[in-house]
């Protein structure tokens, strides 16, 4: 019996591993805080078949320490003019290239130096693998995805199923800290975090917390601060060398593999991200996800919420509204201003 059972399970696992695709990913900023751990990472993921790295400095360096790593996994580095190449028949794009926080700063000061990847890459994905998953660790997140549809749109390529930003740090967080609270092992804390990716637009549903989450009021105010401003802790411990890198590229990481597994046709492959696909409230917001071949299979909505929080949604509503709004309409003036170019340099070719 115990033997039939073994060589069940034995058989199951061989099927799997018979079914399992590996896949191209392509890493843009990867040179950076963030992108050498998350290329590190997914130089280990045993559904990455192709790490195909990018940054506008030093990824040659890069790219040769990554290849000494015993792994299976084929990397290839790409310089500044090379992002096409770098994109082309990528299964999934992630970026976490541009300027961090220094202290004093909020996620909104980095629009100006940052909105211009969003549009970069997002441009070099339309033309070089429009069915890929795109995925932004780019701040100022709730901008830099609206930014993003808006230049796929305007190149007839944007599938809201396909484009997130990641979110996945806040959930990490929310994780670590109730786990800390209640002393229980963070992997087993499951809290679903919603709306955007700055202050209070961060919003930790205690009320869905699984273990369920019971104490004081208090306590679960001075957790959702904590969540909220714990990217500010690490800026200002950091003390002007940066933003959080470690804890982001292990939280890419995690959320590049849900991905894959989506795409490998796993079933209940869930996380929360920043999505403009069926999304409650406002055109781009975060909630849990079903993921699949499709990228989103299904946005699981808002969901159920306390007093505390609908009041804590209603109050981020118009901050998180500007933001996107803010997004939309830099990626329409500056699309507009391209192709006005674009269309005089034909004119003066005539
Ligand atoms: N979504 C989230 O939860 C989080 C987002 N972030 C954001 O991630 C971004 C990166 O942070 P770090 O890695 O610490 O910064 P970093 O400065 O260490 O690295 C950024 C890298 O991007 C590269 N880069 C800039 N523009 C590029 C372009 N157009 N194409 C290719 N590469 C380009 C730079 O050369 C650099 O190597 C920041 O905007 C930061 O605010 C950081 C932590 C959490
Ligand atoms: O705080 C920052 O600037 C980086 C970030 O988004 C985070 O750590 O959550």
């Amino acid at each position: 019996m115990l033997a039939s059972t073994t060589k069940g399970l034995l058989q199951r696992f061989l099927n799997q591993r018979s079914c399992r695709r590996e896949f191209k990913v392509a890493v843009v900023g990867a040179s950076g805080g963030i992108g050498q751990p998350l290329s590190l990472l997914l130089k280990q993921n045993p559904l990455v078949g192709e790490l195909s790295i990018h940054d506008m400095k030093n990824i040659k360096g890069v790219q040769a320490d990554l290849s000494h790593i015993c792994t299976s996994v084929q990397t290839n580095a790409y310089e500044d003019q090379e992002l096409g190449d770098c994109l082309a028949g990528a299964d999934v794009v992630v970026v976490p290239a541009g300027m961090p926080r220094k202290p004093g700063m909020t996620r909104d000061q980095l629009f100006e130096a940052n909105a211009g990847v969003a549009l970069r890459v997002a441009c070099a994905v339309s033309e070089s693998c429009p069915q890929a998953l795109l995925a932004f660790v780019t701040n100022p997140i709730n901008s830099i995805v609206p930014i993003a549809a808006e230049l796929l749109k305007s190149k007839d390529a944007y599938d809201p199923r396909r484009l997130f930003g990641i979110t996945t740090l806040d959930v990490v967080r929310a994780s670590t800290f109730v786990g800390d609270f209640l002393n229980l092992n963070p992997r087993k804390v499951d809290l679903p975090v919603i709306g955007g990716h700055a202050g209070k637009t961060i919003l930790p549903v205690f009320s869905q917390c699984c273990p369920s989450f019971q104490c004081q009021l208090e306590d679960i105010k001075r957790l959702t601060h904590r969540i909220q401003e714990a990217g500010t802790e690490v800026v200002i411990a950091k003390a002007g060398a940066g933003s959080a890198t470690l804890s982001m590229a292990y939280a890419a990481a995690r959320f590049v593999n849900s991905l894959l597994r989506g795409l490998n046709e796993e079933p209940d492959v869930m996380e929360c991200a920043f999505v403009g696909y069926k999304s409650p409230c406002l055109p781009f917001f975060a909630t849990p996800l079903v993921l699949s071949g499709k990228g989103i299979e299904k946005n699981l909505g808002l969901p159920h919420l306390d007093d505390f929080e609908r009041e804590s949604l209603e109050q981020m509503l118009p901050e998180l509204e500007k933001s996107i709004q803010k997004g939309i309409a830099y990626a329409k003036e500056n699309i507009a201003a391209k192709d006005e170019q674009e269309q005089c340099q034909k004119e003066c070719q005539k």
